[in-house]
């Protein structure tokens, strides 16, 4: 049987087997019969056809097309229309569309449309690579491909860093797809082994401007060198630069240029409300407070020039509690840290993102209302990339860019010659509030803070020094010192320049050195290679920061003390001679001197010696207080009236004491005229507390009588004159209402509460004073009088107290 069964069996399987084999031959059949559709109707596609409107419309393969269906995009968008077909047909392309448009589908599609025309097997190597300038911008990317990729059998990669390489490199091989940023890409080309691009089909560039802006030029050479010459290149941004030279570079063959926006009157998007307001650097932060305190049901993003502004406002604004949550985003932060904040700001409702231009490219936050510019941009394509995070695809959106006078009429210029439409607006004067003495109070109870606004001012004001647009950024005009206390500083902190470097420049020296030193701090940009890290010392790491005068004068002293070798010897030079300025012969001159050097250093207080042997004892030495302890303890004399001085404790001389009489009967006398006096004193005292006790209770007594006859409007009949001073008192109290104003009425009293104006700058301890004042109430369930009134003694205080609180 069951070799009955194993035969039956073994001619079960074999047919199994090759019903199996028929059923991939068809398979391949009809997948084959399917390219062929497919190319054909890619070869007879007319990019102009105006028909083209849905994606239905283009002839894509199923998979990319129920990726699409299953999110939902349904219909193209201008640059998807012009771009798509193009790309399809196998053209380079230059893709420039306004902020939010959908250029990422236009390039997703088309590579996965190659790839499947290709089909294209694991086997096959990394057949696409997507360059984006940013780690945010890259994670994006990935995950609009993984949802329009779903259906296809591609593998997918993101190369971004924050990842060790190893880990990253092991996995590169399987890649069909790969997103990273340039500088962790070129890291894995120059060091992974075993890893091919040789096949390479696509390489695409988004925020290509960006990219092959000088900060990843080498990077970006270097990358392009390991790509193969035959394959399809596409380059996209909203500012797109048509360069000449950067196409070379790329080997561009006779590019498509698909600008759909050329024509537009501007080159923002049609739903984006765009403002400015001139508000001078020092009061930027008291504008901007302002803003947020008036906006807290609102999604914003405050773009500011450096990760040390960003840290400084963040901090700051959080211990000051808008009422709104705070976020902060900048390349220096770790990578899950960034990917957190992302996720966090792209859920919330409303939020405020405090962000550097990390974010200013690409990013596609949903529902962002506000984009606040609180630091001006370095240029106006930077300026349309901010802008361009909110009003995205269909939605509306509103932008402010905070100007000051210097820079009011030269930026301007700048956003009119690239059509930016912009209009002023001005903070309404009843609404301005000056948030300085609270800064300078959190930076006087926070030395953290207090450095983080040293480094905020020495890095901003070098941001401008550095601008290469001068017309715009007048380092001359800035009132450093009004600065410096607009941000709540004490003094306004040293900085260094150095002259010709623009600031690009030296952002993207400082990342590339970022990249070449910890990878995981990386943003992916730069572009350096990575060489291996000195170990250094803290001292080193202190002495290698660009900003030391804000360094504490302790830490300042321990680098200058390194950086002079023979600084002991002079210290203990220059100490001789102090020491022995009195005692040194002049004469001896330069001879005395150099044997002293030889000799340890002593000094004499009183009759001790003490050795100086380090400076610590040297500083010792040279503080009173300090010395103090080492010298004698004076004697206090008092003088008589000849001007004799006399030790406090004299003793009388024997024989005139013996002629007053017996010692013991002295002794008697002595304690029976002590004990007389003290039973006098305490009598007088006795007398004096009851005094006070009767005086109090009087005054009580002729309160509560004048209270009774303020509240009964009746006539006091007879003259007590405490009980009338008391009344005169109370009577001189404004009473609640009746000056005019609404004299502290609490929300309790009776008759219509006035409704207080809304304000756009209500402080918290306003709040907190109001809730105080709630609760009191509540408590003690009497009514509260607010008084205009400082009480200035202790009576008054009680007065005030009884006078006040009552049903
Ligand atoms: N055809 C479409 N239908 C509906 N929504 C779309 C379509 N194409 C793109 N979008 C949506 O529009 C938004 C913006 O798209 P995308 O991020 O690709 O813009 P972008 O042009 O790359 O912007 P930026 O210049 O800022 O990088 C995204 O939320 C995306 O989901």
């Amino acid at each position: 049987m069951a070799t009955g069964s194993a035969k039956n069996g073994g001619a079960g399987q074999k047919k199994t087997s090759q019903n199996r084999t028929d059923a991939r031959t068809l398979k391949r059949k009809r997948v084959k019969d399917d390219l062929e559709v497919l190319q054909a109707a890619t070869d007879a596609l007319d990019p102009k056809n105006p028909d083209i409107k849905k994606f239905t419309d283009l002839p894509l393969c199923e998979p990319t097309s129920a990726g699409l269906r299953d999110s939902h995009f349904e219909v193209l968008t201008d640059v998807q229309r012009a771009a798509i077909p193009l790309a399809l047909k196998g053209n380079d392309i230059l893709g420039a569309a306004k902020t939010g448009s959908g250029k990422t589908l236009a390039f997703l599609i088309p590579v996965l449309e190659k790839l499947y025309c290709a089909q294209w097997t694991e086997y096959d190597g990394l057949g696409a690579l997507i360059i984006s300038p940013t780690r945010e911008l890259a994670v994006q990317i990935f995950e609009v491909l993984r949802k329009i990729g779903r259906k296809h059998q591609f593998s997918a990669g993101l190369v971004i860093g924050g990842k060790s390489l190893k880990e990253e490199a092991e996995r590169l091989g399987r890649m069909n797809i790969l997103v990273c940023t340039p500088g962790r890409m070129l890291q894995h080309l120059d060091q992974t082994a075993g890893f091919d691009v040789d096949n390479l089909q696509v390489l695409v560039l988004d925020e290509a401007d960006r990219i092959m802006d000088m900060g990843f030029q080498s990077a970006v050479d270097a990358l392009v060198e390991h790509l193969p010459k035959t394959r399809q290149t596409m380059l996209f941004s909203a500012t797109q630069s048509k360069r000449v030279s950067d196409l070379a570079r790329l080997s561009l063959k006779d590019p498509e240029y698909v600008s759909v926006h050329e024509a537009a009157t501007s080159s923002t998007p049609t739903n984006l409300q765009q403002h400015y307001l001139v508000t001078p650097l020092t009061e930027k932060l008291d504008t901007l407070w302002g803003f947020l305190r008036a906006n807290l049901k609102s999604k914003i993003i405050v773009f500011l020039s450096s990760g040390k502004q960003v840290r400084f406002v963040f901090e700051s604004f959080k211990r000051m509690q808008p009422g709104i949550p705070l976020l902060h985003l900048h390349g220096r932060q770790k990578q899950m840290a960034r990917m957190e904040i992302t996720s966090r700001f792209t859920q919330a409702k409303f939020a405020c993102l405090f962000a550097t231009d990390v974010v200013a490219r690409g990013v596609d936050f949903p529902a962002v209302d506000w984009v606040i510019q609180a630091d001006c941009p370095e240029d106006a394509d930077t300026y349309i990339h901010r802008v361009g995070r909110t009003a995205r695809y269909e939605s509306k959106g509103r932008a402010v860019l905070f100007l000051d006078p210097n820079e009011e009429k030269a930026f301007l210029e700048r956003l009119d010659h690239r059509k930016v439409p912009i209009e002023r607006i001005n903070v309404k004067e009843n609404k301005k509030k000056s948030i300085t003495n609270e800064l300078q109070n959190l930076c006087f109870q926070s030395p953290d803070l207090k450095y983080l606004g040293q480094k905020a001012f020495i890095s901003y004001t070098r941001s401008i020094y550095l601008q290469r647009d001068k017309a715009v950024f007048k380092f001359k005009k800035l009132d450093l010192d009004a600065y410096a206390a607009s941000l709540g500083l004490p003094g306004t902190p040293n900085v260094k320049f150095q002259k010709g470097e623009d600031i690009k420049r030296l952002k993207n020296a400082s990342r590339a050195a970022i990249s070449s030193g910890d990878e995981s701090e990386s943003d992916g940009e730069g572009g350096k290679r990575k060489t291996k890290p000195e170990v250094r010392t803290k001292y080193d790491k202190m002495a290698e920061r660009q900003n030391q005068d804000v360094l504490s004068s302790h830490y300042r002293k321990i680098i200058e003390e390194a950086d002079s070798g023979d600084d002991d010897e002079q210290d203990f030079l220059s100490v001789k001679r102090v020491l022995n300025d009195s005692a040194l012969d002049e004469t001896a001159g330069a001879d005395a001197i150099t044997a002293a050097a030889a000799m340890p250093k002593t000094i004499m207080l009183g009759n001790q010696e003490l050795i100086i042997d380090s400076k610590r004892r040297e500083k010792l030495l040279t503080s009173k207080k300090k010395l103090s302890k080492y010298m004698d303890k004076g004697t206090k004399l008092v003088f008589d009236d000849d001007g004799n001085a006399h030790p406090i404790y004299e003793l009388q001389n024997e024989d005139d004491f013996k002629q007053q009489g017996p010692a013991e009967a002295l002794r008697r006398e002595f304690v029976q005229t002590g004990a007389g006096k003290v039973r006098e004193a305490d009598i007088e005292d006795k007398q004096l507390a009851q005094d006070r006790r009767r005086e109090k209770r009087d005054r009580a007594k002729a309160r509560e009588r004048g209270e009774e006859a303020a509240q009964t409007g009746t006539q006091l009949e007879g003259g007590d004159a405490d009980a009338e001073a008391a009344l005169d008192f109370l009577r001189s109290l404004p009473v609640a209402g009746q000056d005019g104003s609404d004299g502290g009425r609490s929300d309790d009293e009776d008759g219509p509460p006035k409704k207080k104006a809304k304000k756009w700058f209500q402080d918290d301890s306003e709040d907190e004073a109001k809730a105080l004042q709630k609760a009191k109430t509540k408590r003690s369930g009497k009514k509260v009088f607010e008084m205009d009134y400082e009480p200035d003694n202790l009576e008054d205080l009680e007065a005030l107290a009884a006078g006040l609180l009552e049903d």
